[in-house]
């Protein structure tokens, strides 16, 4: 008999489990990856990925850039491979530049002919996958193993949450090891990971909550909009495409201040507003500013999701616990990825079974996995 596939919210609640294997257990994976930051001096680096890979890259270009001063880009594969000028005026060095390609399953055909590329190109690449074996590995100088399991469903949450908090802890190290972090700073940012991990599930469960208080509201939802800043814009986006991918009704995503430049035409009463006031001066004071302004002028939806000390509505979510700014991201993804399980739920969505019936065109090497090998399923 077939097993039964870990549900969505399944996979979000087994979220914290994951990240605290990938605490206790980083000597799995950081050989590898730390050697090659000490054999190179990196000046620049592109983070790529598609879908939620390309999310995770985003965020995790992020950290990189701020916590080991390196030029980082993120863009999509396949601007980096059919448009990108990498080296303008040949300034840097081809050892200088690294490429990592992320991919859960290794397979995406953009991220691996991405970097072929780099490869082929003579860049420095470096591939990540949780598959091992993968065609990405075959490109990569160098390859890192993500702990977070194989995904039992298309929508990943977990791997998600979990690649973003191993590359912290894989950046901290590299930090420390290149004097970048004294020792002190080093154990500062360690331990806040240790503290996120271990509070990770009231994280969950509070989302949960948040999510049954407002149940028969976000089930009149027919469109809707998700905008954060800083560190949360890349959540924002991620939230959108889970949202997209599972629950299908419209949904947009904005860099916050960016939703104020065109779509507000678009807006009415039937609008729901999502806003992620991470931490944040000017911007979380723009927060404010705006969640009067929607709610005034286009519809009293209005959701705010929190950590930090702010009025908030019974719409709202307040975390009773917090994290460091550069690891929020961990912890305001929750709520989308509970939301999109939830009302799928609740509406008969089914998360675990692709709707997708034809596979004769696919985003992924043809592999059992994703159910693309065989042309005749153009005809089922
Ligand atoms: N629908 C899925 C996405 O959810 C996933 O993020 C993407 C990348 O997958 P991978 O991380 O294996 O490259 O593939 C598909 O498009």
């Amino acid at each position: 008999m077939k097993k039964e596939k870990l549900s969505m919210i399944g996979h979000i609640q087994d979220t914290p489990r994951v990240l605290q294997k990938a605490y206790d257990q980083r000597e799995t994976y950081m050989y590898d990856f730390c050697q090659a930051f000490a054999t190179h001096s990196f000046r620049k680096i592109y983070f790529l990925g598609s879908g939620t890979s390309y999310h995770v890259a985003y965020v995790i270009r992020n950290i990189f850039t701020d916590i080991l001063d390196i030029e980082g880009v993120c863009i999509p594969p396949t601007i980096f491979t059919y448009h990108e000028n990498i080296n303008p005026g040949n300034h840097l060095s081809k050892e200088e530049i690294c490429v990592i390609g992320f991919s859960q399953h290794g397979d995406s055909i953009s991220t691996c002919e991405a970097l072929k590329k780099a490869h082929e190109d003579g860049y420095y690449t470096i591939a990540v996958s949780e598959q091992l074996d993968s065609v990405l590995e075959t490109f990569g100088d160098a390859y890192c193993h993500l702990v977070c399991e194989e995904e039992e469903i298309g929508p990943e949450t977990r791997g998600y949450t979990e690649t973003i908090f191993q590359f912290y802890l894989l950046a901290i190290e590299i930090a420390k090891e290149k004097g970048i972090l004294t020792q002190e700073a080093y154990r500062a940012m360690d331990q806040e990971a240790a503290k996120l991990a271990s509070q990770l599930s009231i994280v969950v469960s509070e989302s949960i909550d948040w999510y049954n208080n407002n149940r028969s509201e976000f089930l009149k939802m027919s469109k809707s909009s998700i905008a954060g800043y800083g560190y949360n814009y890349p959540t924002a986006l991620e939230a959108r495409l889970k949202f997209f991918e599972t629950y299908a009704r419209p949904c947009t995503a904005y860099e916050m201040e960016e939703q104020m430049h065109g779509p507000m035409r678009a807006y009415d009463q039937e609008n729901y507003i999502f806003l992620i006031a991470s931490e944040g001066d000017r911007e979380l004071d723009r927060l404010k500013e705006l969640v009067d302004y929607y709610k005034d002028v286009f519809t009293k939806h209005v959701f705010v999701v929190t950590c930090e000390d702010l009025p908030v509505s019974p719409r709202d979510l307040k975390f009773s616990v917090r994290t460091s700014d550069i690891l929020s991201p961990i912890i305001y993804i929750i709520p989308f990825q509970v939301l999109s399980a939830l009302i799928c739920e609740d509406v008969g969505i089914d998360t675990k079974n692709s709707p997708i019936k034809k596979r004769y065109v696919s985003s992924h090497y043809p592999s059992q996995r994703h159910d693309n090998l065989s042309p005749d399923t153009q005809n089922t």
